[in-house]
């Protein structure tokens, strides 16, 4: 029999609210044997929680929800008790010694939802995403995909290729010349758009920059006042600052919103020729290596030393011996502040074009993978005039389509996915 499980699923304790969920085919028993009644069902009744011997644990607002038109599919029971940590544990321990009751593990409701046909794998990607977001252009995305939008877009793909497939086995059913000139006539043109369709998707920003950030790297030689910008941007205290040159010697990175979107700003060592200093050599080395990873670098040396691409920054504007730069990008004074708004306006604008728009469903790794897949399939299958190899590519599109939403899975892959979630959900 299957086990019935159980978490808390709110916030750790100690909270002012905890909500241990129950699920499986125990947990209506479950329920009663803690408060000793039956509920009636998606209702929110006031109950006395007690342990075997009758002593009262807590006094919760409980909610009955019968299987199978739940969150889990299952029968699932709500115990929205004090979030206090021995409130909690009391009543753990109290489910824990009831037979077929068991803690959950991580991801394992929202692994049982999947089991049960409640949610897509797309879809419970998106969750595992909406709980990790600490960004609104995140939230945004990853509600997309919970929501299923990208889900709906998989099954349309998904028909159409059936279709073509469908004209594919015609062909091979009724036609001995093996030749797929008695396809219809639109058949490429529709082979050629649901690639396009793809590759524009494999074209949008990937989800994981939602999560990274923007990656922008400070650099320049010593005493330019890098850090002293970088603790602007990041309006932190995050780097040590002074007038002696090569006062950063590692590299500082700090994860920021602003106005919503993520920014990892990387600051560095001072670039010049050290000679004697080993550790300074070092970490002029790791500024070297970061500018390779950056996305955008904020230059602060000579122009004509500007790493292409950069932006060129001319920092310091209130001392009056600094040397003007013939045309920097940006005039900016992180310490009187003076050039200061429109510069981490540009930086805003920068870091959003870069990033899915907000609403819009954003592709991990393993659905671009996927997505890509496919799309070579098409690729291949529009090379091929015998249309066996071609009903065989389409085989190979619906095998991708039907991995994206986890029509087609493997357990190792679905440990992995919901082994990112916490315990509880
Ligand atoms: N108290 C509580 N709040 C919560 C959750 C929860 O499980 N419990 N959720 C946990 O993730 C989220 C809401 N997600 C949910 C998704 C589906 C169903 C559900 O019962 N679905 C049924 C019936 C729908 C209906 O009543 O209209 C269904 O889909 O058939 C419940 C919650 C966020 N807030
Ligand atoms: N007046 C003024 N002083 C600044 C400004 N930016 C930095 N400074 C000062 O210049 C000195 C060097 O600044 P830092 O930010 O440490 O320079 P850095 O580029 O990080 O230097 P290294 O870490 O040694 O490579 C410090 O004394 C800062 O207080 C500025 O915009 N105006
Ligand atoms: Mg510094």
């Amino acid at each position: 029999m299957t086990d019935t499980i159980f978490a808390l699923s709110s916030g750790a304790p100690p909270a002012a609210i905890g909500v241990i969920r129950v699920s499986g085919p125990q947990a209506g028993f479950a329920l009663e044997a803690l408060s000793g009644r039956e509920f009636e069902p998606r209702l929110a009744k006031l109950a006395y929680l007690r342990d075997e011997s009758g002593e009262i644990l807590d006094q919760a607002l409980v909610l009955w929800f019968p299987g199978p038109n739940t969150a889990t599919g299952e029968d699932l029971a709500e115990l929205h008790c004090h979030g206090g940590r021995a409130v909690v544990a009391a009543i753990e321990r109290t489910l824990d010694r009831m037979d077929g009751v068991r803690r959950a593990q991580p991801g394992e409701f929202t692994r049982r939802a999947f089991a049960n046909g409640r949610i897509d794998l797309a879809e419970a990607e998106g969750l595992a995403d909406l709980l990790s977001a600490e960004t609104e252009l995140k939230r945004g995305a990853a509600m997309a995909m919970a929501g299923g939008a990208f889900s709906a877009k998989v099954e349309e793909w998904r028909s159409r290729i059936l279709a073509l497939s469908a004209q594919v086995e015609a062909v091979l059913d009724f036609d001995d010349e093996d030749d797929v000139s008695e396809l219809p006539a639109t058949f490429l043109e529709t082979v050629v758009a649901l690639h396009g369709e793809l590759v524009d998707w494999l074209a949008r920003p990937p989800a994981e920059r939602l999560g990274e950030g923007y990656r922008i790297v400070l650099a320049g030689p010593p005493n330019a006042g890098k850090s002293t910008l970088f603790n602007a941007l990041t309006e932190s205290e995050a780097a040590i600052t002074s007038p002696i040159a090569g006062t950063t010697r590692d590299v500082i990175e700090r994860s920021v919103a602003i106005e919503g979107i993520p920014f990892t700003f990387v600051d560095t060592a001072g670039l010049h020729e050290a000679h004697s200093d080993e550790i300074e050599k070092i970490g002029i080395d790791r500024a070297q290596q970061q500018l390779g990873r950056a996305d955008l670098v904020l230059w602060l040396g000579v122009s004509e030393a500007a790493p292409a691409g950069s932006w060129d920054i001319e920092a310091q504007i209130d001392i009056p011996a600094t040397e003007a730069k013939p045309s920097p990008r940006f005039r900016v004074s992180a310490v009187s502040g003076e050039g200061m708004d429109a510069f981490r306006g540009a930086i805003v604008a920068e870091g959003r074009q870069a990033m899915p728009k907000p609403g819009e469903v954003a592709l991990n790794k393993r659905q671009r993978l996927l997505v890509a897949e496919a799309a070579s399939a098409l690729d291949d299958a529009r090379m091929h005039s015998d249309p066996l190899l071609v009903a065989e590519n389409f085989r190979r599109v619906r095998i991708a389509f039907d991995r994206l939403i986890g029509r087609a899975t493997t357990e190792d892959m679905l440990d992995a996915l919901f082994g990112r979630f916490c315990i509880g959900k």
